[in-house]
């Protein structure tokens, strides 16, 4: 049997998974936290990666890595970081956004230009707010990666990404398939830093000291999607730190709106995505509020009935990135003397952090994606009020793939895609799934109002 390993290195911490490379069967699993924050030095990355496949890959022949998207790993001739890593989530460049938008001509021109309105999450809007605060700083960066083009880079010695997460940058266009010098000019005050050359969905990158293979690589959504090998009808919903909901589709997307984000895919197509900030960790916030562990928190808001005795939490407890609202906090709505007990602040939770999502499924839907089944992942996806509340607020049938790392699993099968040289990935069979039916419409349908009703009254009808 050949092995092959599988790392996410997302925002909390890094996973690895050990897979059979015909079968994609795990074999052995590993994991190691990251430091919180909004930005990071490189190294705790590759701490957390060495801590986690401790005595792990001895026998693997090959390696994949995903990581969080965006991150600015902005390096100076010698390889060192010029600033700590700015990540996905921090929304210092929410300014340099919206300036950098209009020095492209506006949203229309952004989204044609690379897929995507740029907001303070993408790499652009990071290097833009380095070349105005920090321009000493930025006159030394001669190279700008991402955190799995720079693990990577640790690994082989390579400067190579994949057009999954280059697609992420704002300054490489999934159009085109090719960077935009222009962009990044713009962008990075006239500076234009070395990129990582784009390999092709099964290219090495190259191997490590010790001869394993290294895949290309990816986002971690994109692994995500390549790990459940979304097919035609599936949107996924994947509740982690972030909030993110996906589909594989065979054109790229151009949003003017700025909701969605155009991203590309690890296997040649495209991933439309919208992304919030706000997701796994207000659930975790609210249970601390309570005093809870979170087996508790969910059966305190299974408690309630839907619709939280009409509690509406708008969570955005770390500002905001769809809808744009990097400054907003969170509001909650409603309170009276009767609803107002531990059972509906825990569901108000869960709704509100799903009503968010459910807004970016329609999204994609408007943009003509089919949305058939609604394929729900990531930590909080394993929360039974999630669940419970789940195919009533997206209002199609929910499947809840059976637990597993499934960013590590598509970086894995990256990895084991590399190996054979093949057309197409090896075909690894899911593992079991539930499925949940859709059995309140109606109920789901008056939680959806009830938040936009919330918002519209917050935050007023365009925000
Ligand atoms: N049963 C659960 N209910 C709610 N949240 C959970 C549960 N299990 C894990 N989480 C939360 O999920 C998050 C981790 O999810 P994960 O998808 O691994 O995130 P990331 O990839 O962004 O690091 C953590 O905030 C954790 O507290
Ligand atoms: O910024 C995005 C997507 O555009 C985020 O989805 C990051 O890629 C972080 O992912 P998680 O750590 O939440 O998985």
């Amino acid at each position: 049997m050949t092995l092959v390993a599988g790392i996410d290195s997302s925002t909390q911490s890094t996973k690895v998974v050990i897979c059979d490379d015909t079968t994609g069967t795990v074999l052995r699993e590993g994991r190691a936290p990251h430091p919180d924050g909004t930005v990071a030095d490189p190294e705790s990355w590759w701490q957390a990666l060495t801590n986690a496949t401790e005595g792990l890959l001895d026998d693997v022949a090959a390696i994949g890595v995903a990581a969080q998207q965006h991150g600015m790993v902005a390096l100076d001739e010698q390889g060192a970081p010029v600033h700590p890593a700015l990540l996905w989530n921090d929304n210092r460049s929410a300014q340099a956004a919206i300036d950098l938008t209009r020095e492209l001509g506006g949203p229309q021109a952004c989204a044609e230009a690379i897929g995507t309105v740029p907001v303070a999450s993408l790499t652009a809007s990071k290097l833009r707010w380095l070349a105005e605060h920090e321009p000493h700083l930025a006159d030394r960066v001669t190279d700008v990666l991402l955190p799995h083009d720079w693990l990577i880079w640790r690994l082989t010695g390579e400067f190579v990404t994949d057009r999954g997460d280059a697609s992420g940058t704002g300054y490489w266009s999934p159009r085109e398939g090719r960077y935009r010098q222009d962009v990044l000019a713009t962008a990075f005050g006239g500076r234009t830093p070395r990129t990582p050359r784009v390999l092709a969905p099964a290219e090495a990158a190259g191997r490590t000291r010790d001869g394993k293979l290294v895949s290309a690589g990816t986002g971690d959504n994109m692994g995500a999607a390549l790990g459940l090998d979304v097919r035609p009808g599936d949107v996924v919903v994947s509740l982690g730190t972030s909030g993110t909901v996906f589909a594989s589709v065979d054109k790229p997307s151009a949003d003017p709106t700025g909701q969605i984000a155009g991203f590309a895919d690890a296997t040649g197509r495209f991933l439309p995505l919208v992304c919030t900030l706000n997701a796994a960790r207000v659930l975790t916030a609210t249970a601390a509020m309570l005093g809870v562990e979170m087996a508790e928190f969910d059966r305190v808001a299974c408690g309630a009935e839907p619709g939280a005795g009409g509690l509406a939490l708008l969570p955005y407890l770390d500002g905001e990135r769809t809808p744009i609202l990097p400054d907003a906090s969170g509001t909650l709505l409603g309170l009276r003397r009767d609803n107002m007990t531990p059972e509906n602040l825990a569901r108000a939770a869960v709704e509100g952090m799903l009503c968010g999502l459910a807004a970016g499924v329609d999204a994609l839907r408007a943009d003509g994606v089919e949305v058939a089944r609604v394929l729900l992942i990531g930590g909080a996806a394993q929360s039974r009020a999630v669940q419970v509340a789940a195919p009533l607020i997206f209002g199609v049938p929910v499947t809840v793939p059976a637990p597993a790392e499934y960013v590590a699993r598509g970086a894995a099968r990256q990895a084991a895609w590399a190996l054979a040289g093949t057309a197409q990935p090896p075909e690894w069979a899911l593992p079991g799934a539930a499925e949940l039916e859709v059995v309140d419409s109606e109920a789901g349908a008056r939680i959806r109002e009830l938040h936009h009703r919330a918002f519209t009254q917050v935050h007023g009808e365009t925000a």
